[in-house]
């Protein structure tokens, strides 16, 4: 999919251009070709089998690996990342946790203390929890506490590496509805890597499907219906139409359907580039 064709007009609220970038490893080539805008407000899913470079792109725009070609431009104010691993510090509580970054920009105590008390409620933290160490929390309470430190943040962008990967389906659930909630309220833009189609489904406007050796994007999905209107039902529906697209069953190795239903292209509420 060539990169200029996702060219589009940008927003003034910041932006996340990714244009023709490229990554190797040790001379073999991981990315090839990448392109995408993320807009103030939208949400786009990377997905892709194992080890076609989600990861390596999204480290390409959070810094932590450095751009070898390609341009990467991001105008928003605040980006935050969550990892699949919550990486708390563990000689500090909870809260002190939470609020890290509050700190690291200078609040005083009472005020980052306060702060980090409205939030841990929201995200379900219960007051006792807050100063406990977090060997004495099971893995949910853990991701609670980081996602509530990125929220602290208050970012614009948020570029999200499976951080629920490894929770219970309910507190999965849970803490994406939480996380829209937050996207809508505050017009968040949002970069997540997902293994599962069903939940890019769930959250996102845009779906990349990535393909992998090398790592390109192989189709760009547009979901129309909000995601605050899409039920359990619309879900499994729409999963269930994507993955009889053969350019879907291609990328992730998967053999033709046995038995395709037709998608009804009237009533269908996606489209897709390629
Ligand atoms: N530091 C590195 N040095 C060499 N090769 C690397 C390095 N990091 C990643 N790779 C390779 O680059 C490719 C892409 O890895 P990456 O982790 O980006 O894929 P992924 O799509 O995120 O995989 P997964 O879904 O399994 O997390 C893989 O073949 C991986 O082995």
């Amino acid at each position: 999919m060539s990169s200029s064709l996702n060219r589009k007009p940008v927003s003034q609220k910041g932006y996340l251009l990714v244009e023709n970038v490229e990554h190797d490893f040790v001379r073999t080539q991981v990315l090839q070709n990448i392109g995408f805008t993320v807009q103030a407000g939208e949400v786009y899913a990377l997905v892709g089998p194992s080890g076609c470079g989600k990861t390596t792109l999204l480290h390409l725009c959070n810094g932590l690996l450095d751009l070898q070609d390609g341009i990467i431009e991001n105008t928003f104010q605040k980006t935050a990342s969550m990892f699949q691993q919550p990486r708390l510090l563990p000689w500090k509580t909870c809260l002190d946790n939470m609020t890290l970054g509050l700190k690291a920009k200078g609040w005083n105590k009472k005020d980052r203390n306060l702060k980090g008390l409205k939030l841990a409620k929201l995200v379900g933290l219960q007051p006792s929890d807050l100063e406990k160490f977090p060997h004495q929390l099971s893995g949910g309470m853990q991701s609670r506490v980081a996602l509530a430190r990125v929220l602290l943040l208050e970012p614009d962008l948020l570029l999200l590496d499976e951080p629920f990967s490894a929770l219970d389906i309910g507190l999965k659930t849970e803490l994406y509805q939480l996380l829209l909630e937050q996207q809508t309220q505050q017009d968040l833009a949002v970069l997540m890597i997902t293994h599962d189609l069903m939940e890019a489904v769930r959250l996102s406007d845009n779906i990349l499907l990535m393909k992998s050796k090398p790592g390109r994007i192989a189709a760009s999905f547009k979901l129309t219906r909000p995601p605050s209107l899409r039920d359990d039902a619309w879900v499994y529906q729409t999963t269930a139409e994507l993955l009889q697209q053969p350019i879907v069953r291609e990328s992730f190795e998967l053999p033709p359907p046995t038995s395709p239903s037709p998608v009804d292209l009237a009533t269908r509420e996606w489209s897709y580039t390629c």
